[in-house]
């Protein structure tokens, strides 16, 4: 079967591939991994092969399978345990994506195809306990087809075709439900300890009727299967600059075990390598090969593995422009290959035979895809073609809906104050783990302070008053206003690809981060005002009332709340703080502009009078104008020819505003302006985060 062919995955003495040589399956009495079988150094013990061949070599041998899956086969909690057999099957899967043409081809009304065909009627089926590798060249189709079996990242493809789990057709969020998606980018907050991001998780993730304790000990019992134990205090990091944490191998772990908090029976991986050096990659693919011997189903996609690396894989999936050109085992696919006329050279990593033999090399295209159709078209005629396609006829599909009883979402899904104390406690840590942060925010106040009142020392209540003190008092609007934006847009889009990412795991909702985030800012929101005016109130001379000083705080909190509203919704609507920072100054300039100071009130043109009513700066001015100058006498120096104010009522009255208007009408708008500001953010942070 083998001539020809020297099989180097097929040499495990010769291996070193980091597991020890048990004489078990590695496998506790309920059926988790035990967290001796994995050990982080690749250096301990051979590898015995028919150990790691486990359950697919039943598949081999044409045993069937047992697909009834039982009630005792849900956990306590009536989630899966890692005994429920998950069977994936797929027939005839097209999927394609439409082609906008461009305004040339409009015109010119040239015929070209409105769509592009990314699989062109692929099937093929997994079984409980494989772990099977998806390859190919490059555009070949493996992410596709990753994506489109996990019901994940196609919206803008049409799928056509039956996936099937366990003989049955599963409607997405069903899939979702019992799967569980890798992506090939690990993202998490960084000022968290990996620990800390797997509690995260488990409190999101697993039903509230479980005990933290309980919850902790499923945590440790991960971290201790993924080796991750000796750095569970660590913080995560970033992969690079100067916040630098666990290393490459340990996020990627990390990633994994964040999905291995509900013990999915099928778990799919996209690129379980990428960016690995290969001693960590052998690592990595060697746990989740452990994982598929605890009866899991697992798919992976997979570019150029080392013969180390591919020697793990029960089984592969060789893609080429976007058909399958082989699915099996290792050894029939070099016949395969051999019996087409592509034999391997012996030595030759399998893997990089199949993926060279099976790639499109620019310049000669008709000739390479006239291989790959010649390979095609040998597996399709092939026995084992045949065969698979009669198991994937045969399931039966009488046990799924047995999986899926308890499985409602309301049973998994934590309260909404929950996902807020959850999102809250983790804003919490970011921030004190980030000093850095709330030392800017902080020194940046206690400046402009410090730089208003040196600028405004001491100004008297005379007659150049109304110019001086309604100055100090407009810039400082003008201040939180730019301040509370410039901040906000920054955060939003930091943070989206983990919150994007959290939301798509259904671990919550946007409401409660979004809710998380506006408690987050409370304490800015009121501080920092306090802070400035602590420093500059004095200094400038304003009214020296406990009053009047407490009036400027909330009406700058109120100020700092409707834009730090108008920084998120900028934020949430672009995604792009570079973008929101771009369109800040043209949106604000209107509320600017029209905000009491510059334009008399009543001199507000009639197309701007609406923005009138929604422009913070307005409603805070006149807040602090009026807490200023309401009874305020002013003096009338000799040197002064005229004198234009004899007291408050003249100022307020050269701005259009009334003496003793009472403060909380503004205010109410002011926190109006910023929840309307923060309902548009919500909805439009929605959208982002379902696209
Ligand atoms: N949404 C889409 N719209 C248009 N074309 C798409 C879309 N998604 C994928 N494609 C195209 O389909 C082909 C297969 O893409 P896919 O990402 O599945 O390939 P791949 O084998 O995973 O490639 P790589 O190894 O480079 O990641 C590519 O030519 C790609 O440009």
């Amino acid at each position: 079967m083998t001539e020809g062919y020297e099989p180097i995955v097929n040499q495990p003495e010769e291996e070193d591939v980091g597991i020890e040589n048990t004489e078990d399956d590695g496998l506790a009495e309920n059926g988790s991994i035990r967290n001796d079988v994995v050990r982080e150094s690749g250096c301990s013990g051979d590898l015995d092969e028919t150990e790691l061949l486990g359950s697919s070599a039943e598949v081999e041998n044409g045993k069937s399978h047992d697909f009834e899956i039982k009630m005792e086969e849900l956990d306590t909690e009536g989630r899966f345990n890692i005994f429920s057999k998950i069977t994936l099957s797929w027939k005839d899967v097209f999927v394609s994506a439409s082609v906008a043409p461009s305004l040339l081809d409009r015109c010119k009304k040239t015929d070209k195809p409105t769509s592009t065909e990314i699989l062109k009627g692929v099937s093929g089926l997994v079984e409980p306990g494989q772990f099977v590798a998806i390859m190919g060249a490059s555009g070949a189709g493996k992410t596709t087809l990753l994506n489109t079996l996990a019901s994940r990242n196609s919206k803008k493809l049409s799928v056509s075709g039956t996936i099937k789990i366990n003989g049955k057709e599963m409607s997405q969020s069903k899939t979702k439900l019992i799967s569980a998606y890798v992506q090939q980018d690990d993202c998490f907050i960084e000022t968290l300890t990996v620990k800390e991001v797997m509690m995260f998780h488990a409190n999101l993730r697993m039903d509230q009727n479980i005990s933290p304790k309980q919850k902790q000990k499923k945590v440790e019992d991960i971290l201790g299967t993924l080796g991750l134990t000796k750095v569970q205090d660590t913080l995560v990091g970033l992969p690079s600059g100067k916040r630098r944490g666990i290393s490459g191998g340990e996020r990627k772990r990390l990633s994994v075990g964040t999905e291995l908090i509900m013990d999915p029976p099928l778990l799919f991986i996209d690129e379980p390598t990428s960016g690995l050096d290969s001693f960590m990659a052998e690592n990595v693919v060697t746990f989740i090969s452990q994982l598929a011997k605890a009866n899991r189903t697992i798919l992976c996609t997979i570019h150029q593995p080392a013969s180390e690396i591919f020697q793990l894989f029960d089984r592969i999936c060789l893609v080429s422009e976007g058909e399958i050109a082989y699915m099996g085992d290792t050894t029939s696919g070099l016949d395969l290959f051999k019996a087409a006329g592509y034999p391997c050279k012996s030595n030759f990593n399998p893997a990089d035979h199949f993926v060279f033999t099976l790639a499109v090399r620019p310049g000669s295209e008709e000739s390479c895809k006239d291989r790959c159709q010649q390979i095609i078209e040998h597996y399709k005629s092939s026995a084992s073609y045949t065969a698979m396609v009669e198991k994937i006829n045969s399931i039966s599909d009488d046990a799924p809906e047995v999986l899926f009883k308890n499985l409602s979402k309301k049973q998994i899904q934590p309260s909404i104050c929950s996902q807020v104390a959850e999102n809250f406690k983790r804003s919490l840590k970011n921030i004190v783990r980030n000093p850095a942060y709330s030392k800017a925010r902080i020194m940046q106040s206690i400046v402009i302070g410090l730089l208003m009142g040196l600028t405004f020392l001491n100004t008297k209540n005379d007659q150049r008053a109304a110019q001086n003190k309604s100055g100090a008092l407009f810039n400082l609007v003008v201040y939180f206003t730019f301040s509370s934006i410039a901040t906000q847009t920054m955060s939003i889009p930091q943070e989206l690809p983990v919150v994007k990412r959290e939301y798509q795991n259904g671990m919550y909702s946007t409401l409660p981060y979004f809710l998380s985030k506006v408690i987050s800012e409370i304490p800015y929101l009121f501080g920092l005002p306090f802070l400035t005016m602590s420093v500059c109130y004095f200094m400038i001379g304003f009214k020296k009332t406990f009053v009047g000083f407490i009036t400027n705080v909330i009406a700058y909190a109120g100020v700092s709340w409707a834009a730090t509203g108008l920084g998120w919704f900028l934020a949430a609507w672009t995604g792009d703080s570079a973008i929101a920072g771009a369109l800040m100054a043209p949106i604000i300039m209107p509320f600017f502009l029209i905000g009491g100071f510059y334009q008399n009130d009543e001199s507000t043109p009639v197309f701007f009078e609406p923005v009138k009513y929604i422009s913070w700066f307005r409603y805070g001015f006149s807040m602090i104008m009026t807490s200023e100058f309401t009874d305020a006498q002013i003096s009338c120096e000799s040197e002064i020819n005229q004198c234009d104010f004899l007291n408050g009522t003249d100022v307020l009255a050269r701005f259009a505003l009334n003496p003793g208007e009472i403060w909380w009408p503004n205010m109410i708008a002011l926190l109006m302006i910023g929840g309307f500001f923060c309902l548009f953010a919500w909805t439009c942070l929605l959208c982002r985060i379902r696209r």
